[in-house]
């Protein structure tokens, strides 16, 4: 097992070059919240754009636009039920993110399986939260997903889809499971305390060392799958972009728990520019944990 530490992120987080402009940092197209869950969708588009996506769509409710711009300007929207747009869209960003504040039904069943029918080997494809319910209950296949896939579930979503409970979620478990369902190129974050990453085409399994119960709070993964979007997004490798975005989501909650009894993922927010500033300009230097 090995533990990360700062250095992905100073591995990772790179200056921005000087003849750069919005579509060097990529487009994520996030497909999250259904009419109740409109804060979802606004928290994982927030931390995208807040981790420097050059452009960030959001197909959700109609009933979240007014919520959404009012919230987060730089993101636009589409609908989440009027699939033609939507996966016309799709073909031309290099990252979604799906899941977030989804309702579970089989109109949402039959979108994420188109979607993951259609994604190609240059995209990344964020499997979250309801989407890891839609993945178990419609039993659908991820096997032939030429995308780089990140699924990211909690341990309740976690047994959903691979029928291990808590108790039975061992690293060997969990390991062998992923390799029945999944194609080569895909990773599992599996949320905890603490979180424990693997790879479908790899043996070394990695553990987020940091975390804080101040994380414990409706949301956080939301922002969580946003993170990654967003990294996924403009650093080319995305297997380390994944564990820079779960590092820094933890590193950064500890940071604000040390004055703070609960860390909003609305606050994680606000000081992602910094944060990422700060490793991005402090190689080899004074930012270490
Ligand atoms: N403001 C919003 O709109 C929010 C929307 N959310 C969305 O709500 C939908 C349902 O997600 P939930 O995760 O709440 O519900 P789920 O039904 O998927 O699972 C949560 C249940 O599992 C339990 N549980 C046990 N161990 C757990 C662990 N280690 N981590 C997390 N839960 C554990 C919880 O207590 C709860 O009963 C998702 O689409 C999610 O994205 C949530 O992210 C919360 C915030
Ligand atoms: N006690 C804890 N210690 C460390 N990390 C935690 C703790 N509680 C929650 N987290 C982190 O917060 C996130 C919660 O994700 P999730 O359960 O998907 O939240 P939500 O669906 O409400 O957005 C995960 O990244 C998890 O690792
Ligand atoms: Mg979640």
């Amino acid at each position: 097992m090995k533990k990360l530490t700062t250095k992905i992120l100073n591995d990772v987080i790179q200056p921005r070059p000087h003849n750069s402009y919005k579509g060097t940092f990529g487009k994520v197209l996030l497909i999250a919240g259904s009419a109740n869950f409109g804060g979802a969708a606004i928290m994982a588009a927030t931390a995208a754009v807040y981790t420097g996506a050059g452009l960030v769509s959001v197909a959700t409710s109609v009933d979240n636009f007014a919520s959404l711009h009012a919230r987060l300007p730089e993101a636009m929207v589409l609908d989440l039920n009027n699939f033609k747009p939507l996966l016309e869209l799709l073909t031309s960003v290099n990252v979604i993110a799906i899941g977030p504040g989804l309702e579970v039904t089989t109109n949402n069943a039959q979108l994420l399986t188109a979607i993951i029918e259609k994604v190609s080997q240059q995209q990344c494809l964020i499997i979250d939260a309801s989407a890891i319910t839609l993945l178990a209950q419609y039993q659908i296949d991820l096997q032939h997903c030429q995308a780089q896939v990140i699924l990211t579930p909690h341990q309740i979503e976690w047994q959903r889809l691979s029928g291990l409970t808590p108790q039975q979620q061992t690293t060997t478990n969990n390991y062998q499971y992923l390799q029945q369902i999944a194609a080569p190129q895909t990773a599992l974050i599996l949320k905890g305390a603490p979180s424990h990453i693997y790879f479908n085409n790899e043996a070394e399994i990695y553990e987020n060392t940091l975390g804080t119960p101040a994380m414990a709070t409706g949301g956080m993964g939301d922002t969580l799958t946003g993170m990654i979007a967003g990294f996924a997004a403009q650093f080319s490798n995305w297997h380390d972009a994944v564990l820079a975005a779960v590092f820094l989501h933890s590193y950064g909650a500890e940071l604000l728990a040390k004055d703070n009894y609960v860390v909003l993922p609305t606050m994680i927010d606000q000081y992602l520019p910094q944060w990422m500033n700060q490793f991005a300009h402090a190689k080899d230097s004074s930012v270490n944990h």
